[in-house]
């Protein structure tokens, strides 16, 4: 588990975090998204025990970070900034990381290294910035490490290899209960990718949930009626966040699952009713709107 309690983290007058604090159980795969310099690869390089707190901790199996020699095989931390011995090719790091790692796999390190373009035997400093993100992120799949923090590791990279990787993931949180981190500008990035997510903003999270429950907790529903019902009488029995009307159609999100929101809804004749799939970002601008925070102005 990682735990961070009231984590403060200044950079002179900067307060990069503010009272940070969370919990990360093992076995997520958690996504952390925040706009620019919210403080999310300040999170990332606490956790890797790159920094220490000014006040607070961060603890891993409830042990500190920071200094700790144990946690040197335990987290790989895949940077945005990237960090390669000069002259050194993807095989050579990846022979020193084998070293490093107790868990590296060199079985893995074939399989992921041949989903990319990239000649493993050509210098990494030739590579383009893409392609020594693309071998950070193999090099880090391949060690094997429990904790994987992956700083914007997944943005932009083809939707078929994303979808291999995020397999490799999922294999390794059920397999030995490996836990990730993965940072993103863009909750769409993420979306298929977690099942639990953070938002940051002005180095805290705001906002953290399970992402099963998150959604469960709403339903968009589209339905016809002729007449329209009684506006006053339906928002008394469903909780509606948001509503659309045009002619007999009314388009809503509504607090409930949707059997249960259908249910209520069929009490009125509609000509039809139907709920529609609702994306993690139509539910995030709803569960912040009601504590107060307006999604736009966070993540943009
Ligand atoms: N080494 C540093 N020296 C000075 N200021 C820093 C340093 N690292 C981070 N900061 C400041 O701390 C704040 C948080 O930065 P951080 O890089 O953690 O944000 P971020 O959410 O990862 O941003 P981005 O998405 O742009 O990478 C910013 O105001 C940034 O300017």
């Amino acid at each position: 588990m990682i735990k961070a309690a009231n984590v403060v983290k200044f950079f002179d007058d900067t307060r990069a975090l503010d009272h940070f604090c969370t919990t990360i159980e093992d076995g997520s795969i958690y996504g952390l998204i925040g706009s620019n310099g919210s403080g999310k690869s300040t999170f990332l390089r606490l956790i890797a025990g790159v920094y220490r707190p000014d006040e607070g901790q961060v603890e891993i199996e409830d042990a500190p970070v920071f200094e700790n020699p144990l946690m040197k095989d335990k987290v790989f931390f895949v940077s945005d900034e990237f960090y390669y011995f000069p002259q050194s090719t993807m095989d050579e790091m990846a022979a020193f990381y084998a070293k490093m790692y107790s868990g590296f796999s060199w079985e893995r390190y074939r399989k992921v290294g041949g989903m990319f373009p990239i000649d493993p035997s050509r210098k990494i400093n030739t590579f383009s910035k893409g392609m020594q993100r693309q071998t950070a992120l193999i090099l880090g799949l391949s060690s094997q490490a429990q904790y994987l923090l992956l700083d914007e590791a997944f943005d932009g990279l083809d939707p078929i290899i994303r979808t291999a990787l995020r397999k490799i993931l999922a294999d390794d949180v059920a397999r030995r209960g490996a836990t990730v981190i993965i940072t993103s500008h863009n909750l769409r990035e993420l979306e298929d990718m977690c099942d639990h997510v953070g938002l940051m903003h002005k180095g805290a999270i705001v906002f953290e949930r399970e992402l099963d429950e998150l959604k469960l907790g709403f339903c968009k529903v589209q339905a016809a009626f002729k007449p329209l019902p009684d506006m006053d009488r339906l928002r008394g029995e469903l909780e509606i966040l948001q509503l659309e009307t045009r002619g007999s159609l009314l388009n809503m999100v509504v607090r409930g699952e949707s059997g249960r929101v259908l249910e209520k809804l069929s009490a009125y004749d509609p000509l039809f009713a139907e709920s529609l799939p609702l994306t993690l970002e139509e539910v995030f601008i709803n569960e912040m709107e009601a504590i107060g925070y307006d999604y736009n102005n966070v993540i943009f």
